[in-house]
């Protein structure tokens, strides 16, 4: 099994707060990584360590072969992130969007153009290719956001509650994306609050106050529970979470 994210006893404090504190796991190659948790539970902190976006305070960590605190940038380069708060520009149109993050993630112009007319070919967005993307619907835009995120061909994707507000028929759509990204070996790791989201994941860890207290298939985690659905898994451990940032 090839490892693309490892980490150990991972630890984040804010002043005298654990964030996070000690989670340890490996993700593989292709995987798609469930990463759940309450509110406040400490997943974003734990998405920025593993992005190069903030030092952690203690424990070790690599993303893509890359340490988490002396390559920094390089783990930039080789990972793709989406998050609700920040993905595409509102005010640059489809195929603007689609060049200016190329550009950022390095992609050479020739490239963009030929990848660029493709994607938005098979994303069957011909007519808006220059419409602005704040003027199309939401689920466009996060299937949009998805593909930008991955232009580059990253080995990782981080994926922040990507489908936040739309309706199941269009985050399934979504999950078919995800679905393709990982056969074409790109690993997903994706934190959710929708429980339907949690069952299509090959592993799924559990965040409650800044530690994980359960990581597994959706298969094991339902029969370790006695539990019907993730759903019941997740409530029985997160019942008791101290921290609820709501
Ligand atoms: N810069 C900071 N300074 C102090 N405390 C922080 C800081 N960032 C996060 N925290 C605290 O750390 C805890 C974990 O926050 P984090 O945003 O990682 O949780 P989360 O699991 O992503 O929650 P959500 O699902 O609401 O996004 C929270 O109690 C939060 O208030």
């Amino acid at each position: 099994m090839e490892k693309v994210i490892m980490c150990r006893n991972l630890t984040k404090r804010f002043g005298g707060f654990v964030a996070v504190d000690g989670i340890s796991f490996d993700v593989a190659k292709g995987e798609i990584f469930g990463f759940l948790g309450a509110n406040g539970a400490g997943k974003t902190t734990a998405m920025r360590m593993l992005c190069g976006l903030s030092f952690p305070s203690s424990g070790e960590a690599e993303v893509a072969g890359y340490d988490v605190y002396k390559q920094q940038e390089k783990i930039k380069k080789h990972i793709g992130y989406m998050s609700q708060k920040f993905s595409l520009y509102e005010n640059l149109s489809v195929s603007e969007n689609i060049e200016f993050f190329g550009g950022v993630y390095g992609v050479n112009k020739k490239e963009i153009n030929k990848r660029g007319q493709e994607l938005i070919r098979a994303l069957g967005l011909t007519q808006e290719a220059n419409k602005m993307v704040g003027e199309l619907p939401l689920g466009w835009k996060q299937k949009l956001a998805f593909s930008v995120a991955i232009f580059h061909q990253p080995k990782i994707v981080f994926l922040d509650e990507p489908t936040g507000g739309v309706d199941p028929v269009t985050r399934r759509q979504f999950w078919d994306m995800i679905y393709s990204a990982a056969n074409a070996g790109i690993t997903v790791f994706v934190t959710t609050h929708y429980m339907d989201e949690a069952e299509y994941c090959n592993r799924v860890s559990i965040m409650v106050d800044g530690k994980v207290v359960a990581l597994d298939s959706p298969t094991n985690l339902k029969l370790a529970y006695n539990a019907n659905s993730m759903d019941e898994v997740f409530y029985q451990l997160a019942r008791g979470a101290k921290r609820n940032d709501n």
